[in-house]
């Protein structure tokens, strides 16, 4: 278990599933759950059982199936109704019901929502939360408070918002977590209401919303000001803007701040854990996620990559690897020799002065015309390797391809496409039909391959993308193409320009099946 000295309270099932577009099955709760388990979190919050039959279940099958190592789960549900009996009210009933040892029960700490939302008086407001924190102590639970709308609470009266911490606290309330509801909140004035609710002798907690840009800077403060409880959502998921993102957090306090908080290990795979969880909620990550984005230790400028050279740290504020994430070269218009001979090194060749040189002119004056590298690492190694060896060897040469579009009596379009090709001293023609040009040039190029490296069977076309790169110009202009291709063991991207789309996506395709049977091994 945990240590229960400082909590990493995790709500990307409750909070986090308040995010629009986001819809969580109980199978997907139970995987994400396990995720967080082995990122070492102390409290996983389920969702609110009885309020939909989904959550219901969850904490259900969760008795059985989840098996968690660390964590602990936590049941969300609001306090009793005003003018019933805790015991009585069939919301307060299901949490007990839940199984959970933790019951977090949101409360109102804001005059101005007691009066207009809950239609009640501060008292009764009070007395709801008395008796349901000693209703749950007394069947067992342990019994955290989520102090709602507590900061904008405490700027309309100070006094009733603290008696809301001190209410709870005093009927057995563990901790009080003191919530942005809105996300309205700056560092700095945040840290000084924490303050005060800490004096209260409450443990505090922090709970925080993003509507300011501020909930991980805010979350931090509170833990400055006193707070021992965080809470947050996995990859910063939760009602409009998100919720504190925890695994920001978590790297936060653990490397910046001297925490232990996870394991050392775990902390480790937090990237893999961040995207597995993207996985599961499909939500794309986002690339640019502090510590876990593919892009947060993606280095482009030049002068950046010369630094690097001489020592990674110059331009980097941790080590990737505690964090399980890794640092990249990306090769643009923005690059110098340090980038390409760090990207080469990367992939396996060492340039000369010479050839980094040449390398750099020939991305700078390929990216000018529309070729964009960063995007397409297989056609920057095909480039490379060209460099390198000084020609331009391929599997394949082109006498000629040809394509028709034919609109078919009854509406089908169907496309036909044939390639003359030379290869091991042959020369070949063959043919293909597909639903478009380019799947029709893709099946022509395969059938004249075939014979001769049968591995091309393993490669797939999985992603096709087209931009116009001079929109003023409308059809006359300038069209980027990206492919993404497989095979069994990874992906690769090319990308092909040219007036004509036809001709850009040839390109790619080209240098996507060259690549392809490089990586069959069928060397150049
Ligand atoms: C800040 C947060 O994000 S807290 C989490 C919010 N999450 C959710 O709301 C998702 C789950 N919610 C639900 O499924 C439903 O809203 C339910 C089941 C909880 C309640 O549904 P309904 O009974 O149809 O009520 P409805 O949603 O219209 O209104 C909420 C009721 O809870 C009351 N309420 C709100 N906060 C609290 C509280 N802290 N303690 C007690 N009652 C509360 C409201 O006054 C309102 O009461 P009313 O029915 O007398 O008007
Ligand atoms: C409880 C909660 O999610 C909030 O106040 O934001």
């Amino acid at each position: 278990m945990a240590d229960d000295r400082f909590h990493v309270y995790d709500t990307t099932l409750r909070d986090g599933a308040q995010q629009e577009g986001l819809s969580l099955t109980v199978t997907d709760k139970l995987a994400i759950a396990r995720q967080l388990d082995d990122l070492g979190v102390g409290f996983i919050e389920g969702g609110w059982p009885g309020a939909n039959p989904k959550d219901t279940e969850f904490f259900r099958r969760a008795r059985t199936e989840l098996g968690l190592k660390h964590a602990q789960l936590a049941a969300f549900g609001a306090t009793r109704r005003a003018g019933v009996k805790a015991a009585d009210d069939p919301l307060v009933a299901a949490l007990r019901e839940s199984g959970a040892p933790v019951v977090t029960l949101v409360a109102k700490s804001h005059d101005r929502h007691v009066e207009l939302a809950l239609r009640t008086t501060l008292q009764e407001n009070l007395a709801m939360i008395r008796d349901t924190v000693s209703h749950l102590r007394a069947e067992g639970q342990r019994v955290f408070l989520d102090a709602e709308h507590f900061f904008d609470g405490y700027k309309s009266n100070p006094a009733y918002a603290l008696e809301v911490l001190r209410t709870a606290a005093e009927a057995g309330a563990s901790v009080v977590a003191l919530c942005d509801t809105n996300g309205g909140m700056l560092p700095d004035e945040l840290a000084e209401v924490v303050h005060e609710a800490v004096s209260t002798g409450a443990r505090v907690g922090i709970h925080c919303h993003d509507d300011t840009g501020c909930a991980v800077a805010n979350s931090l403060a509170a833990v400055k000001a006193g707070a021992t409880h965080v809470q947050g959502c996995a990859n910063g998921y939760g009602e409009r803007s998100g919720n504190a993102n925890l695994f920001t957090v978590v790297a936060n306090l653990q490397l910046k701040r001297g925490f232990d908080l996870v394991p050392e290990q775990s902390l480790a795979e937090m990237t893999r854990i961040a995207h597995a969880i993207s996985e599961v909620t499909n939500v794309t990550p986002n690339s640019h996620q502090p510590y876990v984005g593919v892009s947060a230790f993606a280095h482009k400028a030049g002068l950046h990559a010369s630094a690097i050279k001489v020592d990674p740290n110059l331009y980097q504020h941790i080590d990737p690897g505690q964090v399980g994430n890794d640092m990249r070269m990306l090769v643009s218009d923005m690059a110098g020799r340090a980038s390409v001979e760090l990207k080469g090194k990367a992939l396996g060749y060492d340039l000369t002065g010479q050839q980094s040189r040449e390398l750099v002119e020939r991305v700078k004056e390929l990216e000018a015309r529309g070729h964009t590298f960063e995007a397409a690492d297989a056609s920057f190694e095909l480039l490379l390797r060209d460099t390198v060896t000084g020609e331009r060897r391929r599997h394949f040469s082109v006498e000629s391809w040809r394509v028709i579009v034919e609109r078919r009596p009854g509406g089908d379009v169907v496309s036909e496409a044939t390639v003359k090709l030379h290869a091991k001293g042959e020369r070949i023609v063959a043919t293909g039909e597909g639903n478009g040009p380019v799947n029709a040039l893709d099946r022509a190029v395969r059938l004249a391959l075939e014979k001769l490296y049968p591995e091309l069977a393993e490669v797939e076309l999985i992603d096709f993308k087209v931009r116009i790169l001079e929109g003023t110009h409308g059809t006359d202009a300038v069209t980027r193409v990206l492919i993404a291709s497989s095979d069994a063991a990874g992906e690769w991207a090319t990308v092909g320009v040219d007036e004509n789309i036809i001709e850009a996506s040839w390109q790619a395709l080209e240098q996507a099946v060259t690549f392809g049977l490089l990586r069959a091994g069928h060397t150049l």
